[in-house]
């Protein structure tokens, strides 16, 4: 597939541990309900419906980047778009979040999954939103696929939702150890396979999501989590390998994993996310230095004043320094933050 040619490549740059000219920064959930042009938009599709239409899907994906001096675009789409590829009914109810009406409860219901998945008959359209973002972007900034990681696919499957102690997921680990890596073993295999999808459609950098490692202790994210996020590294480099496609730089952002930061440096990944939670510089003596590392404001560190939000910008540039990092905040921003505050964020970044 031929695109634009890329204008901007330090997201690139820097996953890769090349020089840059400025530090590159983007914002995890930059294209949502901050922005009152995203709002305006929402109020008139339903959230999958965006997900489902390219063209909807693309002009959300541009809109942060027509606002702000970001160096990444990010494809608007979710991670609970595998759940729906298997079968299961997903919603996304204003004021709410993510709602599956019929969870996984027992193993037999594994059953009910519809796999293996054809990707490109079940996922095709986020393929061609990708597609159609890269020739609108003009070569401006990369574009970055995602996708959510197995552990936290399970937890969203068998919660049917957010919960507070992913109670009944974690119940799974424990009472069906072997059907919960059947099921781990399902949504890795599917993942591989939308994540290769993705870089055949264009997308230049993919981050794979553990938001719901914190529901974990070493123990049970070694045994059931890592393995997955290890897996899916090393067979989505192999497979674009087969198949000619270019290799993308990869993320593993694992949010509450701080324990397991040296084993997740090791499983392949070229970046590492952190949370807000983990100091830079532990941080970076952790991992050594022959890895990116991306992060990892307090996002509520949006809502100070002007001053202290770049004081803190400023403090943190200083430890992660201007070598393998990529700015971000340490999760995705809220929907009741000002988007000046992420100008200034993004502008205080630019500015060493
Ligand atoms: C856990 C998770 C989900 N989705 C995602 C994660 C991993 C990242 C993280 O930990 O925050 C990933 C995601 N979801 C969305 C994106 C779009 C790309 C971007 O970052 O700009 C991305 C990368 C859009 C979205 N995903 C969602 C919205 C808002 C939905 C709406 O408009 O009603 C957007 C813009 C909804 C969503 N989707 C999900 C939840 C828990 C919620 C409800 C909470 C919320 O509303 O923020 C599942």
């Amino acid at each position: 597939m031929s695109f634009p040619v890329l204008k901007n490549d330090r997201l690139l740059r820097a996953a890769r541990g090349e020089e840059v000219d400025k530090i590159p920064v983007w914002v995890m959930r930059q294209a949502g309900r901050y922005l009152p042009e995203f709002r305006e938009l929402r109020s008139r599709h339903d959230f999958f419906t965006i997900c489902q239409t390219p063209e909807l899907a693309a002009e959300i994906t541009l809109q942060p980047i027509q606002r702000f001096d970001l160096d990444a675009a990010i494809i608007f789409s979710d991670i609970l778009v595998i759940p729906q590829a298997l079968g299961m009914v997903v919603e996304m109810r204003p004021g709410v979040g993510p709602v599956l009406p019929e969870p996984l409860e027992t193993p037999t219901d594994l059953q009910r999954l519809q796999h293996p998945v054809d990707v490109n008959a079940t996922l095709g359209y986020v393929f061609k939103a990708i597609t159609l973002t890269r020739h609108r972007l003009e070569g401006k900034v990369p574009l970055i696929g995602f996708s959510g990681a197995p552990w936290t696919l399970m937890g969203y499957m068998i919660e049917g939702g957010g919960t507070k102690t992913m109670s009944k997921a974690k119940a799974w680990l424990y009472q069906y150890p072997e059907a919960s890596k059947e099921l781990l073993q399902l949504l890795t295999d599917v993942t591989v396979d939308y994540l290769v999808g993705q870089v055949q459609a264009g997308a230049q950098l993919l981050q794979l999501f553990e938001s719901n490692a914190d529901f974990l202790g070493p123990a049970l994210f070694y045994q059931f989590a890592l393995p997955a996020i290890a897996e899916i590294n090393q067979r989505v480099k192999d497979k674009c390998k087969q198949l000619k496609l270019e290799i993308v730089p990869m993320t593993i952002f694992a949010k509450g994993a701080h324990y397991a930061l040296e084993e997740l440096s090791k499983c392949g990944y070229d970046v590492v996310s952190l949370d807000w939670t983990l100091d830079p510089e532990q941080s970076r003596q952790r991992v050594g230095p022959n890895i990116t590392l991306q992060g990892n404001l307090d996002p509520c560190a949006l809502y100070a004043p002007n001053v202290s939000l770049e004081r803190e910008v400023k403090e943190m540039v200083k430890k992660f320094g201007k070598k393998r990092y990529i700015a971000n905040l340490g999760h995705g921003i809220y929907p009741d933050m000002d988007p000046e505050s992420v100008r200034i964020f993004i502008d205080t970044i630019h500015s060493f």
